[in-house]
């Protein structure tokens, strides 16, 4: 069940429901931790990462009611179980980091390993989170595994300057700071729509942030946090795969839900592309036939260019969706990667459908657009948008493809599958 099998070239046309945001509802998720009451989450994405941490609750004596099918789930640490203490956490997903905060309030001491074993994207680096937790009060002992002490099971309240806009850095720092004695302020913070959803979802149980969407957070700590009823966000990563699926194919996707205010530098990559993505409330749409085709400035010696940094960048996620429509369309364009020094892992597999794309230096790719494509056989890497960039080319390209250990998609899409099929795909897992 790893490997996507893919009937490609169907023009794929409809109407789709974007799931949850994974890195939306992992953090909000870890957040229910840092309060005794019920905790009810909504629009919840039936993903892989979030099983293991769901996993790891009910082992440590939570107890989590999900309705899968409503995308409902209740919530309820009550019977937290300190004694269970530094079982092991989660693995092979960044949002493991995630758990420290409230780990820490719950029990005052953790264990962790240095290497959570994300993605491959880059190294992923803990020194930020081990900075922040210490400036907040934490001691910090050991090598592998560290061993992180909260004295008196309080954080205390500090004024930080990240070195740069982390997003699960700025996440730690919320949850931390929210229940810490006495106010704090987070300088060149992380202001991404998941990290606004966590902040926002913290102000529902009773924290007392302001900034939010800002770089600037300033946060009062509260002594206690209560329950709430929280709706996690919408997956802006689907709304742009789906939109450019349509765009790929030729073909007229909708998307629902999809949050038209986040949309103005996204809609500027996809003009980029030759694509026009409208809004209709808060419905996006790519109509069919669009001529996809490089914008050329009106500088000259100037190539075109996607750049991607934290948020209110366009956001690295995303990239790799881009290239993939870029491979489509006419004309020479250059992407720019400004956060992971492997972020272009995956190009050698986009080649072999006989992509022209040059990787520059690890930063940087050329995309030759427009040049015949065939179906291959790829390899994932374990990136999750690489599999789905990967699976996008295959489904526009008449004939059978495979991207094999596609299974990381499971990690962040839900319905990736149905969903494709759905609109007129032919994929199948295997
Ligand atoms: C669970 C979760 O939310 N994961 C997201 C989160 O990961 P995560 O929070 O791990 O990503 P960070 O924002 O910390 O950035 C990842 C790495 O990029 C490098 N870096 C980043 C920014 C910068 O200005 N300079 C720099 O060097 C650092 O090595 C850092 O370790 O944000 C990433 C960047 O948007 C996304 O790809 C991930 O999907
Ligand atoms: C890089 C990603 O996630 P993570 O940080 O969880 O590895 C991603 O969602 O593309």
């Amino acid at each position: 069940m790893s490997d996507l099998i893919v009937q490609g070239g169907n023009p794929l046309s409809g109407t789709i429901t974007p799931s949850g945001n994974k890195n939306s509802v992992l953090p909000v998720f870890c957040a229910t931790l840092l309060t005794a009451e019920p905790v009810t989450l909504r629009n919840v994405p039936d993903i892989t990462d979030l099983n293991k941490l769901v996993n790891f609750f009910t082992t440590q004596g939570s107890s989590i009611a999900w309705d899968r099918a409503a995308g409902v789930m209740k919530i309820d640490h009550a019977n937290f179980s300190p004694a269970l203490a530094n079982h092991e956490l989660p693995q092979d997903m960044r949002s493991t980091v995630l758990l420290y905060p409230a780990l820490l309030h719950r029990l005052g001491k953790i264990t962790v390993r240095s290497n959570t074993k994300g993605c491959s994207l880059g190294v992923r680096e803990i020194d930020p989170h081990l900075d922040i937790l210490a400036a907040l009060g934490a001691d910090i002992s050991g090598t592998e595994p560290l061993t992180i002490a909260l004295p008196g099971q309080r954080f205390t309240g500090t004024r930080k300057w990240l070195d740069y806009m982390s997003v699960t850095v700025t996440e730690n720092f919320a949850m931390a700071a929210a229940l810490a004695d006495g106010p704090s302020t987070l300088i060149n913070a992380a202001s991404e729509p998941h990290v606004q959803d966590l902040c926002t979802a913290l102000v529902a149980m009773g924290a007392n942030i302001t900034g939010i969407g800002t770089s600037r957070l300033e946060i009062t700590g509260v002594d206690s946090l209560h329950g709430a009823d929280i709706t996690i966000g919408t997956d802006y990563h689907e709304v742009v795969t789906f939109l450019a699926l349509g765009a790929i194919t030729g073909g007229e996707v909708r998307i629902e839900n999809s949050v038209p205010q986040h949309f103005d530098l996204i809609a500027r990559a996809f003009a980029r592309l030759g694509v026009i993505v409208t809004h209709d409330g808060d419905t996006a749409i790519v109509e069919r036939n669009q001529s996809l085709q490089i914008e050329q400035p009106h500088t000259v010696n100037l190539l075109p260019k996607i750049e991607a940094a934290p948020w209110p960048y366009f956001s690295v996620d995303l990239l790799p969706l881009m290239i993939a429509l870029s491979t489509h369309a006419t004309g020479t364009i250059h992407f720019w990667n400004k956060v992971y020094e492997n972020g272009f892992s995956w190009i050698p597999e986009l080649a072999k459908f006989g992509a022209h794309a040059v990787v520059s230096d690890p930063h940087r790719l050329i995309v030759f657009g427009g040049r015949p494509l065939r179906p291959a056989v790829v390899d994932s890497p374990y990136v999750i948008r690489a599999a789905v960039a990967l699976a996008m080319v295959a489904a526009s390209i008449p004939g059978e493809s495979v991207v094999r250990h596609a299974e990381i998609i499971k990690r962040a899409h839900p319905r990736f599958v149905e969903n494709l099929n759905s609109l007129g795909a032919r994929l199948e897992w295997q």
